[in-house]
């Protein structure tokens, strides 16, 4: 599975240890910045990193800034990408579940590294559930074609 990581400076630090964790289990990452604490805009790699998995570069995505609201509302804004802010493995759990999220907002001024991981690891292996909810994400992509096209 090919995953995009990306954040802002807030969530550097909990980026990588995520990198690290995940490229020790084997993903394929593709590592879209921040490379360092330095200030900068978490729209701007919440929408790089949502792209990439709109644009099918990447199977899912993680995103990460200091609440992990700002960078997930951002990704959202991109066709196709259901993107989910989660605190815990019951959310993480859902957002498959129900939700057949495809992007992951984590907070590293939230979260500790260990439960970061820990829910990490629950988005990625839980599959989603479809049934009744397949017509209810359904739904969702019906409001994005109310759009007018990019
Ligand atoms: O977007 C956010 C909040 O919704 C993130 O937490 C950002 O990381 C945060 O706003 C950055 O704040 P800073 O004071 O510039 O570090």
């Amino acid at each position: 599975m090919k995953i995009v990581l990306g954040c802002d400076h807030g969530g550097f630090e909990l980026k990588e240890a995520i990198k690290k964790h995940l490229i020790n289990c084997g993903y394929d990452i593709t590592d879209i910045g921040a490379y360092n604490t330095d200030s900068v805009d978490y729209p701007d790699f919440g929408e790089r990193a949502a792209r990439m998995v709109a644009d099918n570069e990447a199977d899912r995505g993680i995103i990460i800034c200091g609440t992990g609201i700002g960078i997930s509302i951002a990704a959202n804004k991109v066709k196709g990408i259901r993107c989910a802010l989660c605190t815990n493995e019951y959310m993480a759990k859902m957002s498959r579940m129900h939700n057949n999220a495809n992007m992951l907002a984590l907070g590293a001024r939230v979260l500790g590294n260990g439960l970061s991981v820990d829910i990490v690891d629950v988005w990625l292996s839980t599959e989603f559930e479809g049934g009744r909810h397949e017509n209810r994400v359904n739904k969702i992509t019906d409001i994005e074609k109310l759009r007018v096209e990019e």
